[in-house]
């Protein structure tokens, strides 16, 4: 049964391949080639940038590219210049490329084309910040929204009131159309929210940016350079037109796995992580033996603790606490669609009817774990903790429930 729903959770991460993700839609790309003495210009973005250039460098055999990456996914690619950049904290080597990619938007003309490649974690990995404000100031934003319990839209909303190539920048930066392929990871695939969304029209305005602010409850301790930006009016300009195409989605990811054999179950992991499992309990409940149903989105976790852990890994132990009288077999299995849940190495959880049996047996109290947020230790003294190692993509988390 294990065995099983690695498979399909392996058939929704391979779904997301980026390279396999840009190739199916590179005769798009090239249905609208370069003018005359035109030729194209590459930027890549994000997590999956290097695989999403070397993808797009097959079908583009005369281009070179500029790859804006995170350390450890910086790997050289031949005809392109990769950039190691900092995640999830903005740094000086990401304000650098910025420029970079900044002068290579304004170098193309009319007759050249720009290929956005756009993928998660480029928004940190571009810190462009407006006049007035430092990178020292961005990175203090950037720690106040971490902490203030802002999702990935209002986050990026106020980020992008504060950059230049956020919220369409790169369109504002070049004469040259653009097509942008986009690896989504965020819930619902609003591609204003990807990275920030380089090639669409921002999340709101600069004022609902501030208002957002404001929300949160971190107006006050924003520095002041910061609160002078929010604070101005950027008039609303009509950007220039752009083709954005999504190659990749957690939602894309889950078909796939639908096309290997499982259901859809129906409900989004998304939430409060402890109503999340419950709600899930709720739609297996009554799955008929043999069943296998599948869930994509991405959980909240309030944190109580400090301990070691991620979503997926608390999302699979409060799911066995919650399904302690659900008779067996079955199996829960979530994970990462990264590879990687949490600060620690391990891609998720996999449990099983016999989980609470083996967690209590290895002298541990469950209640004690999820109090502390201490989820990576329990799930591996009860053999259940997912490790697949970094999978090369991210369309946010995948989960599957097999009932035996
Ligand atoms: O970079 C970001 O903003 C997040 O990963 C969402 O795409």
């Amino acid at each position: 049964m294990r065995d099983r729903v690695m498979a399909l959770l392996q058939a929704g991460v391979a779904a997301a391949d980026p390279g396999r993700a840009v190739a199916a839609h590179m005769a798009d790309v090239l249905a609208d080639p370069p003018g005359p003495g035109g030729g194209w210009t590459v930027i890549a973005l994000g997590k999956a940038a290097r695989a999403m250039a070397a993808a797009a460098l097959e079908a583009l055999p005369e281009a070179e590219a500029l790859v804006i990456t995170n350390r450890g996914n910086d790997a050289p690619l031949a005809r392109a210049r990769v950039l190691a950049s900092g995640h999830p904290v903005p740094d000086a080597a990401g304000e650098a490329a910025a420029r970079e990619v900044e002068a290579l938007l304004h170098r193309a003309g009319p007759a050249d084309r720009v290929l956005a490649l756009i993928s998660g974690g480029g928004s940190a990995m571009l810190p462009a910040p407006v006049d007035g404000v430092s990178l020292a100031e961005k990175q203090e934003v950037n720690r106040l929204l971490l902490g203030s319990g802002a999702d990935i839209t209002q986050t990026n909303l106020v980020r992008q009131a504060l950059s230049r190539l956020k919220g369409g920048g790169w369109l504002r930066a070049t004469r040259a159309p653009v097509t942008a392929l986009i690896l989504s990871d965020v819930p619902g695939d609003d591609l204003r929210v990807i990275a920030s969304g380089p090639t669409v029209s921002p999340i709101g305005s600069v004022a609902d940016a501030a208002a957002m602010a404001r929300r949160l409850g971190i107006w006050d301790r924003l520095p002041g350079p910061v609160q002078a930006a929010l604070s101005g009016t950027r008039a609303a300009e009509a950007l220039p037109p752009a083709r954005n195409i999504l190659v990749g989605s957690n939602g894309q990811s889950v078909a796939a796995m639908i096309a290997a054999g499982a259901a859809d179950g129906g409900v989004p992991l998304a939430g409060d992580v402890e109503e999340c499992a419950r709600a899930l309990l709720e739609v297996v409940r009554d799955a008929a033996p043999g069943a296998t149903l599948v869930f994509g989105g991405e959980t909240t976790v309030r944190l109580t603790g400090d301990g070691m852990g991620g979503r997926n890994q608390e999302l699979a132990l409060r799911f066995a606490r919650a399904a302690s009288d659900l008779p067996g077999p079955w199996v829960f299995a979530a994970m990462g669609s990264d590879g990687r849940d949490g600060p620690g190495e391990a891609a998720g959880g996999i449990v099983d009817d016999g989980t609470l049996r083996r967690i209590a047996a290895a002298g541990l109290d469950l209640e004690d774990v999820l109090a502390r947020n201490d989820s990576t230790p329990a799930l591996a003294a009860a053999a259940d903790l997912m490790e697949t190692g970094a999978t090369g993509t991210n369309v946010a988390d995948l989960a599957v429930f097999l009932r035996g």
